[in-house]
């Protein structure tokens, strides 16, 4: 069985957080970070507001995530030899890839295929304090919080939630062992509901339909983490 699950939600909710955490403990289990997706600097526009656009999905390499998360499904145990990492099976034969990152559920292409997607969000002014304390590969000039980020975030959020995109939200205050145990507890039940037979509306809950783009190479920034099965069987 194959099962995709979305960490998405606001910049510093905890994504990054709770994936590394969700990746020890899930079986054959792969990622894939929405951050190594980013173009390059030089192609990052400029807007009215005099800001680079770092916030938009046109400033991600969609199409390239789309690539590497197609080339997981057709065969999650190529993928996983492919960089490099044997995978232990058992019976059961699941396979699991957690796609993590802040504008998760607004490209049309991918919004049908997760099995689960969950959404961390924090008040405005935990986000805005958590982001004075991060230093990106480029840094944020003054002002890009209130005048980029946070406008574009609510935005995003606006349209998904207008689009019908269906999204367990997870409160970002909780503390990052609530928040793994909650989500673990969480895909455990539903990976044994899966096995039970396929959830009335899994993969229908949007109007959108998965197109996929052409399978390409993965660009050298993008990083894949495999975890082994541990001492945990689902
Ligand atoms: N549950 C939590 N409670 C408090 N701080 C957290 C929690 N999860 C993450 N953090 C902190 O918040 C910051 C952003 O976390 P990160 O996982 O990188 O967020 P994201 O990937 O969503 O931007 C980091 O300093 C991290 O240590
Ligand atoms: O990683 C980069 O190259 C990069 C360059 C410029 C900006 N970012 C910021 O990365 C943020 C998304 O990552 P995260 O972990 O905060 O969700 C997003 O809000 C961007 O403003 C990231
Ligand atoms: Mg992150």
């Amino acid at each position: 069985m194959k099962y995709i699950v979305g960490i998405g939600g606001m910049t510093n909710g905890g994504k990054t957080t709770l994936t590394n955490s969700l990746l020890k403990s899930l079986p054959n289990c792969c990622v894939i970070h929405q951050d190594d997706f980013f173009k390059p600097q030089d192609q990052i526009a400029v807007g009215e507001d005099g800001f680079k656009q770092w916030d938009v999905l046109e400033s991600l390499d969609m199409e390239a995530m789309l690539s590497t998360v197609q080339a997981w499904t057709i065969s999650p145990r190529k993928f996983a030899r492919a960089h490099g990492v044997s995978v232990q099976l058992d019976a059961s034969d699941t396979h699991i890839l957690i796609l993590e990152g802040f504008l998760l559920y607004s490209y049309k292409p991918l919004v049908d295929l997760y099995s689960r997607r969950y959404f961390l969000t924090v008040p405005y002014e935990e986000c805005k304090r958590r982001r004075s304390t991060r230093r990106y590969m480029v840094p944020d000039p003054p002002g890009l919080f209130d005048g980029h980020v946070w406008p574009m975030y609510q935005k995003y959020k606006r349209k998904m939630e207008a689009n019908g995109v269906e999204v367990v939200y997870l409160d970002g205050m909780k503390s990052r062992e609530e928040l793994f145990h909650q989500v673990l507890e969480d895909i455990q039940n539903s990976l044994l509901n899966e096995r039970r037979g396929p959830a009335p509306n899994a993969g229908t809950q949007t109007q959108f339909r998965p197109q996929y783009g052409q399978a390409g190479g993965i660009p050298a920034r993008h990083c894949v983490t495999i975890s082994l099965w541990g001492s945990l069987y689902i």
